[in-house]
């Protein structure tokens, strides 16, 4: 896979997320870092899990803008924030998995809680399923501004890395390239259903 451009290796992520059934209908968005200034974003409102390289637009990371005029993803203030709060961040991928939203919903608090897992390994610098990896937790939005402002704001007070949960609609993580955010998004989802059934289970 590495011979090809990142954007290759994102529309084939893209298409690997259409096959798993984690971007249902238009759900989903996806992009990759081209340098400091701009990345290269999903277009809104289409079947991600069927893009092409077209589907791709160019959009400034400090801005927001799109210097073609074209609409990239209606999410685009959450993958540009990524990028400005983590530099090292090289892809974004955003699901709308059945795991994500049901346990986003059932869990209260501010950030899912993931230990004991041996597949927390599966997470860049995660040595032992004895250590504990918090996966921050926000309420859903439709005003993307106002919900970047405070997931910057959270940012400032709590490191977090990997990924965060919105409440109700799904994940959002990346990768230092489109690999790693694969590898994470996979990880991730493997753990949220762990943790799904392990809530079902204890529960009866
Ligand atoms: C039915 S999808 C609702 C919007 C959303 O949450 C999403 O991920 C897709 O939005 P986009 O503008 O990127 O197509
Ligand atoms: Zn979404």
């Amino acid at each position: 896979m590495s011979e090809h451009s990142p954007l290759d290796q994102l529309v084939a992520a893209c298409h690997w997320i259409g096959a798993k059934g984690w971007a249902p209908a238009t759900g989903g968005n996806m992009s990759v870092r081209e340098d400091a200034r701009f990345c290269l974003l999903s277009e809104s409102g289409k079947d991600k899990g069927s893009l092409t390289r077209d589907d791709f637009i160019q959009v400034e990371i400090a801005t927001n803008r799109a210097p073609s005029g074209r609409k990239p993803s209606a999410e685009t203030g959450l993958h540009t924030l990524i990028y400005r709060l983590f530099p090292e961040a090289g892809a974004v991928l955003h699901t709308h998995t059945v795991n994500a939203t049901v346990l986003s919903r059932v869990e209260k608090g501010s950030a899912l809680r993931l230990a004991g897992y041996e597949m927390q390994k599966s997470l860049a610098g995660q040595r032992s399923h004895l250590d504990a990896v918090a996966i921050p937790l926000f309420d859903n939005d439709q005003d993307i501004d106002a919900l970047a402002r405070r997931i910057e704001a959270y940012a400032a007070e709590t490191p977090f890395r990997y990924g965060f949960l919105l409440r109700g609609h799904g994940l959002t993580c990346w990768g230092q390239d489109v690999n790693e955010a694969r590898r994470h998004l996979e990880g991730l989802e493997f753990l949220f259903e762990c943790e799904r059934q392990r809530r079902l289970l204890e529960a009866q």
